[in-house]
């Protein structure tokens, strides 16, 4: 559905006149493609380049070079009018909300309605059925400033959703937020995703974030894609050393059994769990069934969405041939491992 490829983009240098010794280059040889109905999440650091990727999506920002496609059309070329046309099918929800302080909650919802020209009577109509599908039936005569954070997340989100958009762009909607209201404005996301199929393209600096409802996440770093795959497969096997530290920081240390491992004789292997596996009595069935003791060096159980998965490292004191019937019960149990020392 959307296809960036080979995206640049420079910004004047500070102080410099803009050409191209003088320029500065946010974005570097960008290639993503994002599918229909997808919560795809793109991280990175402050200033990695997040805020500018995300704005190419609708032109608020235009390439350097290189192009966007979405529907089988780039974007990049098309004139005001149709431009026009394409952002009302683009909703974008904002850090700290954008919200007109001196409008009602239904009036800030009616606004891109009008604007894309819709009578009084069925702009009300919609930008209450929107308002209901964020929880705030109860809040249409309010005024912002009567609304807690959450709340006015949502009337940005009821009015991103005002055109009935098919795609969502979120830049850092939760980052304003407690840790709680940014589960609810997440678990939110994704309701919207399930119910109205649209697809939602989020910013964040966190990996909770992305653990909680995308499907794919990209790593920027210093203007660049590092890396890119299923949430899973990037928690599980994060491979670029900025992808490792923003886990870390998340609480999930994928490498922190090293410190454990001098201690532990024997082999070291690492099993990634996927789903209903998780919660099989694998290890002891094992340990039993080959006489062989087994020591946990690390070991999580997490969720990602709706699914849960798992890694162990684990310390296997034992000889070579021991140690091959383990990894080969390990595979005909399609359990994914790899030996680490
Ligand atoms: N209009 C601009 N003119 C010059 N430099 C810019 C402009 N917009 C962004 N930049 C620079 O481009 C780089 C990327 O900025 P961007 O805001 O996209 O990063 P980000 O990852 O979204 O950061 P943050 O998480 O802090 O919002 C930064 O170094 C920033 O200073």
């Amino acid at each position: 559905m959307i296809r960036i490829e080979n995206l640049s983009k420079s910004f004047p240098a500070r102080g410099g006149d803009g050409g191209p010794e003088g320029a500065f280059e946010a974005l570097r040889d960008i290639d993503l493609e994002i599918g229909q109905g997808e919560v795809f999440g793109i991280i990175g650091r402050s200033g990695a380049g997040k805020s500018t990727l995300i704005r190419m999506l609708n032109l608020l920002e235009r390439p350097s070079s290189g192009s966007v496609w979405i529907d089988g059309v780039d974007i990049t070329r098309l004139d005001m009018p149709a431009l026009r046309t394409l952002r009302q099918r683009i909703g974008m929800v904002f850090q700290h909300f954008n919200l007109l302080d001196s409008r009602t909650v239904l009036d800030n919802v009616c606004f891109p309605l009008r604007l894309a020209g819709l009578p009084r009577a069925e702009r009300v109509a919609r930008a209450k059925e929107v308002l209901e599908l964020v929880g705030l039936s109860a809040h249409v005569a309010a005024y912002p400033r009567q609304l807690s954070g959450g709340q006015r997340q949502r009337v940005g989100i009821a009015r991103a959703l005002a055109n009935r958009p098919t795609l969502l762009l979120c830049d850092e909607a939760t980052s304003a937020l407690d840790p709680e209201t940014t589960q609810s404005i997440l678990r939110l996301l994704a309701d919207i995703n399930q119910r109205l199929g649209l697809t939602i393209v989020l910013i964040t600096h966190g990996m909770d974030v992305i653990r909680s409802v995308c499907d794919r996440v990209a790593v920027l770093d210093a203007g660049r894609v590092v890396e890119s795959g299923e949430v899973l497969d990037v928690f599980l096997h994060p491979r670029h050393a900025v992808t490792q530290r923003l886990l870390a920081e998340s609480g999930v240390q994928a490498e922190g059994w090293q410190a454990l491992a001098d201690a532990a004789p024997g082999r070291i292997l690492r099993l990634s769990l996927r789903g209903d596996d998780t919660a099989r009595p694998l290890l002891s069935r094992l340990s039993r069934e080959l006489d062989v003791d087994l020591s946990i060096l690390q070991g999580t159980v997490s969720r990602i969405k709706e699914a849960h998965y798992g890694q162990l490292v684990l310390a296997v004191d034992a000889d070579e041939a021991t140690v091959a019937r383990l990894l080969a019960r390990l595979a005909e149990a399609r359990i994914d491992h790899e030996v680490l020392r």
